[in-house]
């Protein structure tokens, strides 16, 4: 097997390092961060999928960002939320809830702050994010914006990673497999 994965999105091709996140999977490692090229082609492709009226775009630190801003700017919307993963002194009460996910051994929170509780409340929200993968993240961030008063009403992402990819409720432009390790280092020790 590989050490590194070639990745398609629409007219986009990026290789990704396979990285070992456990004793028994990898991943091929996504870092849109830096990328402006495909921040910005891949916020266009989503934002013509978006077919449903909706008021706020949110997103998750830190992938997220720049897809987010990109959809924004694309869909006139002067304004999109962060699910931030650490409270800031300058925040007005947040309100936090615990998540898991793949890339990270600790406990993470997410974390919204009340001004933009505020403003999302009673409101229809479309969830943006880099990667879904085991959809811990989403789970987490649908759960804290319900407790906002505000609602899902879309999910999406760039890629769907593994099992995300049989998920009917998010839409996304290419799938990303996950790997088992014993394959990766076969590979790797043949080198
Ligand atoms: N393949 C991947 N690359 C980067 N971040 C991720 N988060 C979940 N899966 C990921």
């Amino acid at each position: 097997m590989q050490s590194s994965y070639e990745l398609t999105v629409g007219k986009l091709k990026r290789t990704l390092p396979i990285i070992p996140i456990n004793q028994t999977t990898a991943i091929a490692s996504f870092v849109l961060l830096g990328d402006a090229e495909l921040a910005h082609y891949a916020a266009i492709e989503l934002t013509k999928r978006i077919t449903k009226p909706f008021d706020y775009f949110v997103t998750i630190e830190t992938k997220g960002i720049p897809l987010a801003e990109e959809m924004s700017r694309l869909a006139g919307r002067q304004h999109y939320v962060v699910l931030r993963k650490s409270e800031k002194l300058y925040m007005r009460n947040p309100m936090s809830i615990q998540v898991k996910s793949i890339t990270t051994t600790n406990v993470q929170h997410l974390v919204l702050d009340a001004t933009d509780a505020d403003l999302i409340k009673g409101k229809r929200i479309i969830l943006v994010d880099d990667v879904i993968s085991t959809g811990g993240s989403l789970v987490a961030a649908e759960d804290l914006l319900n407790r906002a008063g505000a609602s899902v009403i879309g999910r999406y992402a760039i890629l769907a990673e593994g099992d995300a990819g049989n998920r009917k409720d998010c839409d996304y432009l290419a799938q990303l497999p996950l790997f088992s390790l014993a394959d990766v280092e076969t590979d790797l020790g043949q080198h």
